[in-house]
């Protein structure tokens, strides 16, 4: 299926508070951004897609080691995991907050001081970043007093897609879907693209990698709990070249609680509450029972159910 690429808008991390603006149409219109002046080091980058790359060499009985709290997907998840899709490939780091848990998920596999080294500067780094743009992406929809995520439960995930023939072009290497957090911050490969958004009109809209910078979008959390003011973007990768590619992710994902509603300053007259506070955990169970991934099964409250609402 032939599809367009897209300049997804670039956020100049340098330039605040005057992106504000930009960053909120950004996150409420196609539920995506770029940011750049992010502060990580670039060398780092590198080191950390080197580190990764070289963590999947490792046998794969040693791989299943990579189990991490008690969260069903935690940790590995073996090529062929989603039936049909056996170019998929990934490590978990179940709370990529603590740093306690980036070392034992670098114990569990063995790192080498260097490639642990590296694990718990990005993570670490990642991690302020992550936080950093929530709350600016929150500070975005005009909350007066600044949002804080302290506290919000974060996951890492570093993604092996291993594309390798000329007939491998075209085949999906993570199907359609919503991240089910607040929000997503990707270190794509900067030579090999194929991740792909759904824009307004649901077509597939191919996003090309742009070396140093990384891709945020919003998931399902941060449209419920923004009551619609945040738009989850659909996203899929697929195979755009016979090569393998990495990626290393970043989910913040729900309050300590796990209690996710919308927010009363997003709610008035012109705005009816639109969805019902929920538990994320037993959602992110219900999207793994139903198969439903990509936002559909948020808890939206009926018509009748918004009159009766203060
Ligand atoms: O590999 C990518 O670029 C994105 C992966 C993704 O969508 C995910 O892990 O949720
Ligand atoms: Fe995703």
């Amino acid at each position: 299926m032939a599809t367009e690429a897209i300049v997804v808008p670039v956020i100049d991390l340098a330039n605040f508070p005057a992106e504000l603006e930009k960053l909120a149409a950004a996150s409420s219109g196609l539920g995506c951004f770029r940011v750049i002046n992010h502060g990580i080091p670039l060398p780092l980058l590198a080191k950390m897609k080197e580190t990764t790359r070289s963590l999947f060499d490792i046998p794969d009985d040693a791989k299943l080691r990579n189990v991490t709290g008690n969260f069903v997907d935690g940790g590995y998840v073996p090529p062929n995991y989603v039936p049909n899709v056996p170019f998929y490939e990934s490590f978990g780091i179940y709370n990529a907050a603590s740093p306690a848990d980036v070392h034992s998920f670098c114990s569990l596999l063995d790192a080498s001081p260097l490639q642990r080294e590296i694990i718990v500067d990005y993570v670490g780094k990642l991690h302020i970043l992550t936080m950093d743009l929530a709350s600016k992406v929150a500070e975005s929809l005009g909350l007066i007093d600044k949002y804080s995520f302290n506290g919000w439960s974060c996951h890492a995930r570093l993604n092996y897609y291993k594309f390798k023939f000329q007939e491998d072009i075209g085949c999906i290497g993570v199907p359609t879907h919503t991240d089910s957090g607040f929000l997503t911050v990707v270190q794509e490969d900067e030579c090999v693209g194929g991740l792909e958004i759904v824009d307004a009109n649901g077509n597939f809209i191919s996003v090309d990698p742009l070396p140093g910078t990384f891709f945020v979008n919003i998931g399902d959390v941060g449209k419920a709990w923004s009551n619609g003011r945040l738009q989850n973007a659909k996203h899929r990768v697929i195979c755009k070249k016979a090569m393998p590619r990495i990626s290393i992710v970043l989910f913040l994902l729900a309050p300590e609680d796990d209690k996710i509603e919308p927010q009363a300053a997003f709610i008035d007259i012109d705005h009816p509450k639109l969805y019902e506070s929920y538990i994320y955990n037993e959602y992110r169970m219900q999207r793994r029972i139903t198969g439903l991934r990509a936002g559909e099964i948020l808890p939206v409250l009926t018509a009748d159910h918004q009159a009766k609402m203060p």
